[in-house]
């Protein structure tokens, strides 16, 4: 009845699905093999659509290196946007609900209050540019349409910040980590519930949502977190911006608030740092 089709299910987020469907037993979920899956064929998906005939689709595929993305805009525009539009168009024709994910990376993050999925954006990098032209392109094929943004993803899974900071940490005496940009970490694995239970509520609240970790904090203050939960005694020094010079700018300020998600979808959503111990726990596993 629920039937759901992942697209983009080996990585990060992909991957987190797995595990939290099969601890829900969550059965009627398909990790679609890549030549079933490419967002880019249009062919392939039609295929998939008619063989299916999904009730959901969850799109965890994404062009996601924000540097490399400054050099190929066009990849990742393809990625992002058009991959976006054609698996929304046969949502539209087939009458399944799309959950799609985006990032706070569509703001410019020059403010200092908490976004809201009403103000405005505007990107600073590709890769900001490019999901938001992604959101932006669904609504003219379906209704039907929920749009998580998200920040700051990690998990036991695929390569992300907490894994890059323990490899470092085991590494090197000393990090040097920017404290002047500040946003929230999001547990993938608490993401990949949140998606499952939008599912389960049957809820048709459709729209657009912001979906991160409660708090607040700074790549530093998370790298030291990270550290301090790992056993790791490397020395963690604050720097700015301006001293981690990277290809893409990226936001100061991306912090969301989440109360629409929490009121029209019923979401609880743990603290960042409780959702860090617990996949600190399970990296130590
Ligand atoms: N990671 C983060 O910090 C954040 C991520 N997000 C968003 O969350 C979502 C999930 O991110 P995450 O899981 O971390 O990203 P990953 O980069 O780990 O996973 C993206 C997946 O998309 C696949 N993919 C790329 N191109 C295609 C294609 N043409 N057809 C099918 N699959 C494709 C990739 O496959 P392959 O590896 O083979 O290319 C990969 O498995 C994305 O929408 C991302 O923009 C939002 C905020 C933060
Ligand atoms: C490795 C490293 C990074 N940094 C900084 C650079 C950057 O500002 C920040 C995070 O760096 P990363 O390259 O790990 O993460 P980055 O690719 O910037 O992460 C982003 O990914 C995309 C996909 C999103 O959608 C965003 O929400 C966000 O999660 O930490 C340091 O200051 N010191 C370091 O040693």
């Amino acid at each position: 009845m629920n039937k759901t089709l992942v697209f983009g299910g080996s990585g990060q987020l992909g991957q987190c699905l797995q595990h939290v469907a099969q601890q829900r037993s969550f059965t009627d979920i398909v990790f679609l093999p890549e030549e079933q899956a490419n967002i880019l064929n249009p062919d392939i998906l039609r295929t998939t659509f008619e063989q299916h005939r999904p009730a959901y689709i969850i799109n965890c595929a994404a062009y996601t290196a924000v540097d490399k993305a400054e050099d190929e805009v066009e990849i990742a525009r393809k990625v992002n946007r058009d991959g976006a539009e054609n698996l929304a168009r046969l949502c539209g024709e087939f009458g399944t609900t799309m959950l799609h994910i985006s990032t706070d990376f569509v703001f410019a993050g020059t403010g200092n209050e908490p976004l809201l999925e009403t103000d405005e954006t505007a990107p600073i990098s590709v890769y900001g540019l490019t999901k938001l032209e992604g959101e932006q392109v669904i609504p003219a094929h379906t209704e039907r349409y929920f749009i998580l943004r998200t920040s700051w993803l990690y998990s036991e899974y695929a390569g992300n910040f907490v894994k890059t900071m323990l490899r470092f940490g085991k590494e090197r005496e000393e990090m040097r980590v920017i404290w002047d940009q500040l946003g929230t970490p999001t547990y993938a694995i608490d993401l990949a519930g949140a998606l499952l239970h939008i599912i389960e509520s049957g809820s048709t609240a459709y729209g657009l949502y912001h979906y991160s970790n409660e708090g607040v904090t700074s790549w530093y203050d998370f790298a030291v977190a990270i550290f301090e939960l790992g056993g790791l005694t490397t020395r963690t020094v604050p720097i700015r911006t301006a001293e981690y010079p990277t290809k893409a700018t990226r936001p100061a300020f991306s912090v969301m608030d989440k109360t629409k998600a929490k009121t029209a979808l019923g979401l609880a959503i743990p603290h960042w740092r409780t959702s860090l111990v617990e996949c600190m726990g399970r990296l130590g596993e």
